[in-house]
């Protein structure tokens, strides 16, 4: 069955790791605690405010013990949805004031476009919320990427190391799952893919095997058609 949709990793994948670490996190730890302080009263921010009471058994927590809390998670990289639905937020101010632009590596921009434009439908799917993808690729350095995309996928589909995760995603976008090609650079989440149905495609930008999937240094080596 030919590929029809191409699902796509952020991280690692489209964009450079030291974007997410060096830039994006460092940013969010520095502008979170006041963004949290001015706005927890705005509803979409108290419902993520109740979530980190909730997921860090908390729930008494002040607005300052959620701050800590969300910091802490910042620190260790955890995949938190209320976290990520934070970090959108206060990227978007970023993103808004010109102080940040998405990276998007060049090979994977121009495969982008080509693959959109020979049909293939393009999604996203990252554990960062869909608004900070939405931001990522259309305030990127290449220009607005967001026509490119039919869909966006985040972390309220599930875990991204969890099959289950990919199944509801392909039935999400109605194609089924072995017309869908996942692209990864993390081992644990092609594996999951492969498990619910998924072709796969590794991204190894440092050169590497991703073991048992067909792994790539760039974009301009994945040819869909072929797989
Ligand atoms: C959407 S850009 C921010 C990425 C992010 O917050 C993150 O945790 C990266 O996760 P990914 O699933 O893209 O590796
Ligand atoms: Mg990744």
């Amino acid at each position: 069955m030919p590929i029809k949709a191409i699902l796509t990793d952020i991280e690692g994948t489209t964009s450079a790791v030291s974007f997410v670490f060096d830039v994006l996190f460092p940013y969010a730890a520095k502008h979170l605690p006041d963004f949290v302080r001015q706005n927890a009263g705005r509803a979409d921010v108290a419902e993520q405010l109740a979530a980190v009471r909730r997921d860090g058994g908390e729930p008494q927590a002040d607005v300052e013990r959620v701050i800590d809390i969300l910091l802490g998670w910042i620190a260790e990289d955890r995949k938190a949805t209320p976290l990520k639905a934070l970090q959108g937020m206060v990227w978007e101010q970023g993103y808004q004031a010109g102080e940040l632009k998405g990276h998007v590596y060049p090979d994977a921009v121009e495969a982008l476009k080509r693959w959109h434009q020979e049909g293939f439908k393009l999604f996203v799917y990252s554990s960062g919320s869909i608004q900070a993808q939405k931001l990522i690729f259309g305030c990127s350095d290449a220009g607005d990427l967001s026509p490119l995309f039919s869909g966006y996928f985040d972390t309220t589909s599930g875990p991204k190391r969890e099959a289950q995760s990919y199944e509801r995603i392909s039935q999400g976008i109605g194609v089924d799952a072995s017309q869908v090609l996942f692209l990864s650079d993390v081992v644990q989440e092609l594996d999951a893919a492969r498990a619910a149905g998924m072709a796969t495609c590794g991204l190894a930008r440092e050169g590497g095997e991703l073991t048992g999937h067909v792994t790539v240094d760039s974009f301009a080596r994945i040819n869909p058609s072929a797989l």
